[in-house]
């Protein structure tokens, strides 16, 4: 098949308030968009033989001949039209065998490119494009923040799109319609399947709507107003994979049932008492609903480390701004990665630049940001970031 032209795509990171891992379990979480983007780039390839994919974050960048890619295509049986089926045990070890990665390899890079073969075999299967992508995201991979996510999300609109199983919108400030937004969902959370194992499809649901949203097994639903919230965010720097700490949790859970569902039963109690207070406040917070705020994060952060996703990186982060006045929990899987500490209106920015310098001592990265973000996106190529030009350009 020929593709004609070039698009850009980018899809937001999350932050998960509260819910992360207990949401893998059917309870509650909820979870907004980050400002924070990935990037994508899809060209026609240069010479109609070959599909590339560049990834400059993690320094890969692999090419195949259609040709090749071909001969695994009968296996690849899912109606992109419909609602995806995969990815079997069967079809990852084909792509793995394919791509010359080793059984049981959970790697930053055979990850993502077993992905993206997975949903570039899955959705253009019926004719395979020649094609050149790059991706590149402003989030770090690994961190907490769905950078997964944003990869799948931006991975499978941009396949779709070009494979016109969507519309590709004349300009950018046209969204996708709903059922193409579902569309791109549902192909994502095939793609979060690969990299996570077991995701909950929380992370590829913010990526694809953006703003709020409360989930719960798979119900996806947007929390249309939510007060101004100001967070700190901070990023451990410590790798951690999400597909090892999610089967840890499923381990603990499987070994001590009785002992762990309470705890999660908890988490589920602290996102709806989250979300209660939250649609009160919607006109502002007062510094009773704040402090209830303050409470909830810390009530959960002990939950985390009960149900095993703390880390010595974590336990610091949350003393030093505790001995502040500042209350932090980790989000996404934990294990290290980033942590959230609520700003509540009436904190002096003395404390807030008191707590950064403390945490960047330590060797973490922190932004002061508020959130929800737009959801999957189209973009010109005149009106993408300076950031993004320039890590395009140079890839
Ligand atoms: N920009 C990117 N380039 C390449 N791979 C990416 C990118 N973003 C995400 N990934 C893939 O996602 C994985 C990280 O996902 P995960 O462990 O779920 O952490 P998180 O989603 O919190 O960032 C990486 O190991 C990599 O396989
Ligand atoms: C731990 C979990 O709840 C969130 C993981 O987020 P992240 O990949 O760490 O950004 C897993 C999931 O919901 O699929
Ligand atoms: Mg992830």
């Amino acid at each position: 098949m020929m593709v004609d032209r070039e698009l850009f795509v980018s899809a937001p990171g999350k932050v998960i308030l509260h819910g992360e891992h207990a949401v893998v379990h059917g309870k509650v979480a909820l979870a907004v968009g980050l400002n924070l983007r990935t990037f994508l780039r899809l060209r026609p390839g240069k010479d109609n033989g070959t599909v590339e994919i560049n990834l400059p974050n993690i320094g890969t960048k692999l090419t195949w001949k259609i040709s090749d890619l071909q001969a695994l295509v009968p296996s690849f049986h899912n109606s992109p039209e419909s609602k995806p089926l995969g990815p079997s045990p069967e079809q990852l070890d084909f792509l793995k065998t394919f791509a010359g990665f080793s059984n049981g390899t959970t790697d930053t890079e055979s990850l993502a490119v077993l992905a993206f073969l997975y949903l570039y075999l899955s959705i253009c299967g019926q004719a395979l494009p020649s094609l050149e992508i790059v991706v590149w995201s402003q989030l770090p991979t690994g961190a907490g923040l769905g950078s997964s996510a944003a990869y799948s999300v931006s991975i499978a609109a941009a396949l779709l799109a070009t494979s016109g199983k969507i519309s590709i919108p004349a300009q950018e400030n046209i969204r996708w319609t709903q059922a193409e937004l579902t569309l791109i969902n549902s192909w994502a959370f095939q793609g979060e399947k690969v990299i996570h194992g077991n995701p909950s499809g929380v992370d590829n649901a913010v990526g694809t709507w953006g703003g709020a949203l409360r989930f719960q097994a798979g119900e996806i639903n947007p929390i249309e107003r939510v007060p101004v919230l100001e967070i700190l965010l901070t990023n451990t720097c410590v790798p951690r994979s999400t597909k090892t700490l999610v089967a840890g949790v499923k381990d603990k859970l499987l070994k001590f049932p009785g002992i762990m569902e309470p705890v999660l039963s908890s988490i589920n109690a602290i996102s709806e008492e989250c979300q209660r207070v939250l649609q009160a406040g919607v006109e502002g917070l007062t510094i009773e609903q704040y402090s209830v705020l303050e409470e909830l994060i810390d009530i959960n952060q002990h939950h985390l480390n009960v149900i095993g996703v703390g880390h010595p990186s974590l336990d610091r982060l949350c003393q030093a701004t505790t001995s502040h006045g500042l209350h932090s929990k980790l989000t996404g899987a934990g294990g290290g990665g980033c942590a959230i500490t609520l700003l509540r209106p009436d904190i002096e920015p003395s404390v807030v630049d008191a707590v950064k310098q403390e945490l960047s001592a330590y060797g973490y990265q922190c932004w002061r940001t508020s959130i929800g973000a737009p959801g999957v996106s189209l973009h010109s190529s005149s009106m993408l970031p300076e950031d993004v030009t320039r890590s395009f350009n140079k890839a």
